[in-house]
């Protein structure tokens, strides 16, 4: 009996489900144990379906599969592995599970508890993984808080790479064909107007996530009940995208949290230049927030 710990392919028999864990992009993610042994002292992993008769999503899951097995960083959920079941017709995705889940509930919970220099610690970490990202040529397209996973008090990692997109070496971003289930009140202009998606598109979306993380994720101040407040009601459907585009257009931003260092929301209305030519890069705001923590520990 070989004892393999990072093994590629696992059995289906032996993964044993326990609860689930909510809806991704794809499919749905449980929580399961990879107990070979049978005496529960199998590790818990976090797997992802693929609803078999979504085969049109076959070929992104096989992608999805195929980017994230090649990420190796701390501040990225790590691949596990697959399994094949069904006699190999559908596969399901295996991962690190982490145990304090989403970034969301957790923010939400400690508020009280919090500092703001944990959360600069987060955000660091967040830049970090983006920075690894583009090191490798991958755009993520949906970083958003709900997609930070919390591993313990003071590690979060970035997770779920459904609709993440390898840039293509000779491009400097990436065209998807439709906007699909868009989270547009995450997304840079140029992605809303022309679908185009970069390093410098992710940048935006990281500068939402510095305004959720400095929020506690408070659902009252969430970026869509904002932008949808400020929009007004009447709109809907397709208005609500050109609605907030000129609202971008009349420079418009998510305002600054209470309690925001204003050094940090400085950061945030960098990442929403409206030009993605005139946002930071992910390695530049990681000097910007190590150089805002050092400043605050000799405050
Ligand atoms: C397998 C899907 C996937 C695909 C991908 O490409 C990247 C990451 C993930 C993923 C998604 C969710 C989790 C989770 C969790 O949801 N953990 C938790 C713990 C506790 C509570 C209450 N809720 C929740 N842990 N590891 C996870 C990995």
């Amino acid at each position: 009996l070989t004892y393999q710990p990072d093994q590629a392919e696992y059995e289906e028999r032996h993964l044993r489900y326990i609860s689930p864990l909510g809806k991704g992009n794809f499919g749905s993610v449980e929580l399961c144990r990879y107990d070979p042994l049978g005496d529960n002292t199998g590790e818990l992993v976090a797997v992802k379906r693929l609803q078999p008769n979504k085969q049109s999503n076959m070929a992104d899951f096989q992608r999805e599969i195929r980017t994230i097995s090649s990420l190796h960083c701390d501040y990225i959920v790590k691949y596990r592995g697959i399994c094949y079941s069904m006699g190999r017709l559908s596969v399901s995705l295996v991962m690190e599970y982490l145990p304090y889940g989403s970034l969301i509930a957790f923010l939400e919970k400690k508020r009280q508890v919090i500092t703001p220099r944990r959360l600069l610690l987060f955000a660091s970490q967040i830049c970090k993984g983006m920075e690894y990202l583009q090191s490798r040529r991958v755009v993520h397209r949906d970083l958003a808080a709900r997609n930070i996973l919390v591993a313990s008090d003071s590690l979060v990692k970035i997770a779920d790479f459904g609709l993440t997109k390898i840039i293509p070496s000779d491009k400097e971003y990436y065209r998807v064909s439709h906007p699909g289930e868009s989270p547009i009140f995450w997304y840079a202009p140029e992605s809303i107007t022309d679908f185009k998606f970069s390093h410098k598109s992710d940048v935006w979306s990281f500068g939402v996530v510095l305004y959720e993380i400095f929020s506690f994720c408070n659902h009252h101040l969430n970026p869509k009940v904002l932008c949808t407040q400020k929009i007004g009601p009447h709109a809907q459907g397709q208005s609500i995208s050109m609605h907030l585009i000129n609202l971008l257009k009349g420079n418009w931003r998510l305002p600054a949290p209470q309690l925001c260092p204003p050094q940090v929301y400085s950061m945030m209305t960098a990442c929403w230049a409206y030009e993605s030519e005139n946002r930071p890069t992910f390695s530049s705001l990681g000097e910007m927030i190590e150089s805002y923590v050092q400043d605050e520990r000799e405050g």
